[in-house]
C-alpha cells in the first residue's frame, strides 16, 4: 500500500463510531469524514467510500446493509471498492463474511488479515463465545449441552437513544430484557461457541454507563468426564495463554461489571465449588472496548498489516 491507509467511518457520530475514531489515533491511518449536515447523503457516502481503503461501519443493520450493498455496488461499476468492517449484527453470521474475533483459534488473525469483508462481533458473545468456544473444541462440554447465559450491560449499550434515556431520564436502575429469548446476538453466540442446541440468553441493562459481565452457570456432572473447576480454568488458560487482550484471571466471591470500563480487555474467570459439582464462567470486558471499538481497532490493524506491532496499547 502506497502512503497513509485510508478509513472512512459511516455512522462517526454514534457510539461506537466516536469509539473508534479516538482509538484511530493510535495507528498510522488517516481517516476521512463526510461534513454534519452531509454524513446521510447516499451520494456522498458513496463518494467518500470509493476514496478508502476501509470503511467501517457503525450504523444500525438495516442502514449497514444498504452502506455494504453500496460497497459492491461501486465494485460492480469496476469502481474502487473499499474493505469493510462492519460493526452491526447484519452479517455476523453470513458466510461470505469472516468473523472479527481473531482468538476465536489458530487462522482467525490471518482470515481477517486478508478479508474483504469482516464483521465486528457483539458485545455479548465475545464474552460467551470467549469462555464457550474452548470449551467445547476441548470435547469438555458436548455441543448440545443446555446452555444459559446471564449479562448484564452499561447503558450505552444500547447506543444514543439508550444513553439518553439514562443520562437524561435517570433510568432504570435495572432492566431485565430479551424476555422472547430471541435475542439478536443468539445466531453468532451459537454458531461460534460451536453448539448445536441454542442457549438461553437472558441480557440486562444497569443503570452504569459502559461495562459488562457475561456469567454461564454450569453444573459440573454435566461436562463430559469427572471435570473440576481447575480443569476449567486450565483449557481457558491454555487458549488464551498468547492472547494480550484476554486473559484468565483468579476467581473471587464477587465481580463488579465496571470494573475494565475505559479498556479494550476482557478477564475470564472460573468460580467453583467442586464440593457442590457447581462452577460458574464470567467474562468481563467493556461493552465499547472489546465488545465493540477496541475489537475494531483490533481487526482494523489486522486488515491493514499493522497488527501486532502497531497495536495501540
Ligand atoms: N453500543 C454498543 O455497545 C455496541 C454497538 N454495536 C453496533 O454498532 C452499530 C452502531 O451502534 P451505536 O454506535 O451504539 O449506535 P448509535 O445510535 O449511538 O449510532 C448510530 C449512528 O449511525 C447514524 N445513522 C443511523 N442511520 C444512518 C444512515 N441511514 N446513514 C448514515 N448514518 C446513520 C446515527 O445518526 P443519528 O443519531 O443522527 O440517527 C448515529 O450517528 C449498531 O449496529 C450496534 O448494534 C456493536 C457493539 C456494541
Ligand atoms: C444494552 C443493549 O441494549 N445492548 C444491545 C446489544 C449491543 C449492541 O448494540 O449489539 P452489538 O454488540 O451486536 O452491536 C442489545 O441488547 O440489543
Amino acid at each position: 500500500m502506497d502512503g497513509q491507509a485510508t478509513v472512512f467511518i459511516d455512522g462517526e457520530a454514534g457510539t461506537t463510531g466516536l469509539g473508534i475514531r479516538e482509538r484511530l489515533r493510535g495507528l498510522p491511518v488517516t481517516v476521512r469524514s463526510i461534513a454534519a449536515e452531509h454524513r446521510k447523503d447516499p451520494s456522498a457516502r458513496r463518494d467518500m467510500m470509493e476514496s478508502v481503503d476501509i470503511v467501517v461501519l457503525c450504523l444500525p443493520d438495516a442502514a449497514s446493509r444498504d452502506a455494504a450493498g453500496m460497497v459492491e455496488s461501486i465494485a460492480r461499476a469496476g469502481g474502487r471498492a473499499p474493505r469493510i468492517l462492519d460493526a452491526s449484527t447484519a452479517f455476523r453470521v453470513d458466510p461470505d463474511w469472516v468473523y472479527g474475533f481473531p482468538e476465536m483459534g489458530q487462522g482467525q488473525a490471518d482470515a481477517i488479515r486478508t478479508s474483504r469483508r469482516v464483521s465486528n462481533p457483539g458485545c455479548y458473545p465475545t464474552g460467551a463465545i470467549g469462555l464457550l468456544r474452548p470449551l467445547v473444541l476441548a470435547g469438555m462440554m458436548s455441543p448440545d449441552h443446555p446452555v444459559t447465559i446471564n449479562a448484564v450491560s452499561g447503558y450505552s449499550g444500547g447506543g444514543r437513544t439508550m444513553i439518553e434515556a439514562h443520562e437524561r431520564d435517570g433510568g432504570p436502575a435495572f432492566d431485565l430484557y430479551g424476555l422472547t429469548l430471541e435475542h439478536k446476538h443468539v445466531p453468532e453466540i451459537t454458531r461460534y461457541s460451536g453448539l448445536s442446541r441454542v442457549p438461553v440468553f437472558v441480557p440486562s441493562v444497569g443503570h452504569f454507563p459502559q461495562g459488562m459481565i457475561v456469567s454461564i452457570p454450569l453444573h459440573l456432572d454435566m461436562l463430559a468426564g469427572p471435570v473440576t473447576g481447575a480443569d476449567l480454568r486450565a483449557v481457558l488458560a491454555a487458549f488464551y495463554a498468547e492472547s494480550d487482550l484476554v486473559s484468565v484471571e483468579d476467581a473471587g466471591p464477587g465481580l463488579i461489571a465496571d470494573t475494565l470500563a475505559g479498556t479494550d480487555r476482557m478477564e475470564l474467570r472460573v468460580h467453583a465449588n467442586d464440593a457442590r459439582r457447581q462452577a460458574v464462567l464470567t467474562a468481563r470486558l467493556d461493552n465499547l472496548g472489546k465488545g465493540a471499538s477496541g475489537a475494531a481497532i483490533q481487526n482494523i490493524a489486522l486488515m491493514l498489516g499493522l497488527a501486532p506491532s502497531a497495536r495501540p496499547a
